[in-house]
This record gives structure tokens, sequence and C-alpha cells, in this order.
């Protein structure tokens, strides 16, 4: 494989954000920034072997959800997706069509956001796959959904469902059996190529205030960082949390909730806001057909996350989830 001649397959033709100066091609890109917009950049990290592994998923589905889960970091804080990068380390056991591909599930979400390439690396390794993506957006200047605004009094909600993605990787990796075909598709898919919530991230922006996360190491890891950011106590109902039909059918009750509390990778919004703006901001996602569920409530009775049981009994959730130090 030649380093210059996979960069040219890679290298898109097309560019949809006018804003773009300089692409693919030469030391850096160049970009315009929108006049009265903030910018908004994050980088998150796909490791084989931590994050995916090769024999589970297909190089196209490793692309989609590397881009996916730095979309999702932008649509956390309220943003529109418009550029990234990709560094990408390669062993020689990957072959350059398979490299090839991973760029076509970026590109599918990527048409999907209009989000332009606008550069990146390629080096080699003896070890494994890793692929680092950089998302380039933008806000409003007035925009912040910060984890630390949460407030005494608040909602607290959740886009989608949570726990479906652990529970497809649990399929995965032959953890659970699970004879409905239509519920193993469905689980496995959204472990692989999650939904970014960028439409409910602009909604939730346009709120007077907001607090918001996206889950990815686990929805008790995220309320447990919204609770310190914001020095507030939250308590979650756990009848309230949204759970697929999918994922109820998987009889390992017990499994379930630790998959909805500590599975991450939903890649889902969790944030809290006001009662009178939450009102709104579900009659709009009702609208837009976009699911959005109330989960419980910022109180100052107790500190950090209470899950509340249907006996009414209090329970303390810890800031475990996923941790890549921990996790091994
Ligand atoms: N190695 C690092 N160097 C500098 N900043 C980091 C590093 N790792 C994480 N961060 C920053 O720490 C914060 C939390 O990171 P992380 O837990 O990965 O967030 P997320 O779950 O949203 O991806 C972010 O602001 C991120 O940019
Ligand atoms: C083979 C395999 N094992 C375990 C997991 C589960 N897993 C890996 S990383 C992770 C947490 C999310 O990734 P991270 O790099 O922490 O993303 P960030 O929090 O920075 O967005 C989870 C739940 C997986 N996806 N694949
Ligand atoms: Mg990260
Ligand atoms: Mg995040
Ligand atoms: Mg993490």
């Amino acid at each position: 494989m030649d380093e210059f001649d996979f960069i040219l397959k890679v290298k898109p033709n097309r560019t949809f954000q006018k804003n773009v100066k300089v692409a693919i091609g030469d030391d850096a890109a160049v970009y315009e920034p929108s006049l009265n917009r903030n910018q908004v950049v994050c980088v998150d990290t796909m490791v084989e072997g931590v994050h995916f592994l090769k024999h589970l998923s297909t190089p196209f589905e490793i692309g989609y959800k590397a881009l996916a889960v730095n979309i999702s970091d932008i649509a956390a804080m309220a943003g529109i997706p418009l550029y990234y990068l990709v560094s990408i380390t390669v062993p020689s056991s990957w072959k350059e069509e398979e490299l090839v591909e991973i760029y076509k599930g970026m590109d599918e979400l990527a048409k999907e956001y209009k989000m332009d390439l606008l550069g990146g690396d390629t080096v080699s390794t003896s070890d494994k796959l890793v692929i680092s993506v950089t998302v380039i957006g933008e806000v409003e200047q007035e925009t912040q959904t910060l984890r630390s605004k949460a407030c005494d009094g608040d909602i607290v909600f959740v886009t989608g469902n949570v726990g479906d993605s652990s529970a497809g990787l649990a399929i995965l990796l032959d953890h659970v059996q699970i004879h409905n075909q239509h519920s193993k598709e469905y689980l496995i898919n959204r472990h692989k190529k999650p939904t970014p919530r960028v439409n409910a991230g602009r909604l939730i922006g346009a709120l007077y205030r907001a607090s918001l996360n996206d889950v990815s190491d686990g929805l008790a890891s995220e309320l447990n960082e919204i609770s310190e950011a914001s020095n507030v106590g939250i308590t979650v109902f756990k009848d309230q949390l949204p759970v697929s039909d999918e994922l109820l059918s998987l009889s390992s009750a017990n499994d379930i909730y630790k998959w909805i509390l500590y599975g991450g990778e939903d890649f889902e919004l969790v944030g809290t806001t006001s009662r009178n703006s939450w009102e709104k901001l579900k009659q709009t996602c009702d609208k837009m057909d976009l699911k959005i569920t109330q989960i419980g409530l910022v109180d100052q009775k107790h500190s950090g996350v209470m899950l509340q049981t249907v006996n009414q009994e209090l329970v303390r959730i810890e800031k475990s989830g996923y941790n890549h130090f921990r996790n091994k």
C-alpha cells in the first residue's frame, strides 16, 4: 500500500461547506468561521480491541461509529457539525480496501450532515488500528449547554432509549443468547451505528438554560458528571427510564439495569432544564417525532445521583461505568 495513493483514494471530490478555503492536499486546511457563531471542537479515538473487534464489525461500521461518537459530542454542546479530520494509525494486517471502507462509513454520516473532511494523518504501527477523529462545529454565541448548568428544581431528561448499545455488544460477544432475530439486529445496530442526536441538541440549545451531556460511558457516569459540575443532587426514577421493547424482550432482568445505567455508548443526550422549558421542549420533540423522556428531578435533598425504585427506596448510583484505566 502506498500512503499517498491511499490519501488520494479517501479525498472527497466535493465540498459541502462554502466556507472551506483549503481542504485536503496542503500542509493544513483553512476555513472561514461563520460570523457571530462560536466554534465547537472535540476529538475522540477508537482503538481496535478496546472500542471494536475486527471480526465483529465491518470497516464501514467502524468508520461510521468513529464519526458518530464525535458528532454526538458536538450535539451535546448544541452545535452543528461542519468539518472533520481523521488521524489513522494502521497495522500492516489491514488492507487498503478496508481502510477505504472505513472512510466510506464516515462519508455516509458526512453526507447526512453536509460535513467536509478537511484533512488528517496516516501513520503505520506494528500493533492495533487506531482511528482518531476531530470534529469542528459551530454554535450560536449565546448558547452553552454545559454540564455545570443544572439547577435545583430542574427536570432531568434523556433522548431515545438507553441500554441498547451494551446489550448489542453483549450479544455480539456471545455473553447473552437472543432468539428473536429482529431484536438481535436492532440491538446490534444500536451498538454499531449509534445515531448522534444533533436535532435534539439544537432544540435543547435554543432553551433559555439547559445542562447537557452525551451518554458515552453510561447514564450513571454522565448524570454524576452533571451532578458534580453543577453541584446539585439528582434523583432518577427507575420506572421512567426509557427502555426499548427489544431490550425488554431479553430475559435477564438484572442485566437490563446494568446496561441501562452503566453500559454506555448509547450516544443519547442526557440533561436538565427548568420545568417551563421542559414543557416546551417535550412538545416540540413530540411534534418532530424525537423521543425524549423525563427520567428524574434535580433536588438538593441529597448530593450525587440517587435512583428511586418502584418501592420508593432510594439507592445511590455511583459514577461507575466505562473507565479506560479501570475497565481492564
Ligand atoms: N488526554 C487529554 N488531554 C487533554 N484533554 C483531554 C484528554 N482527554 C480528555 N480530555 C478532555 O476532558 C474532557 C472530558 O473528556 P471525556 O470524558 O473523553 O469526554 P467525552 O465523554 O464527552 O468524550 C473533555 O473536555 C476532553 O476534551
Ligand atoms: C470490544 C469492545 N469492548 C468494550 C466496548 C465498550 N466500550 C468501549 S469504550 C466505551 C466507553 C466509550 O468510549 P470512550 O473512549 O470512553 O468515549 P468518550 O467517553 O471519550 O466519548 C465502552 C462502553 C466496546 N465498544 N467494544
Ligand atoms: Mg472523549
Ligand atoms: Mg461526551
Ligand atoms: Mg469515556
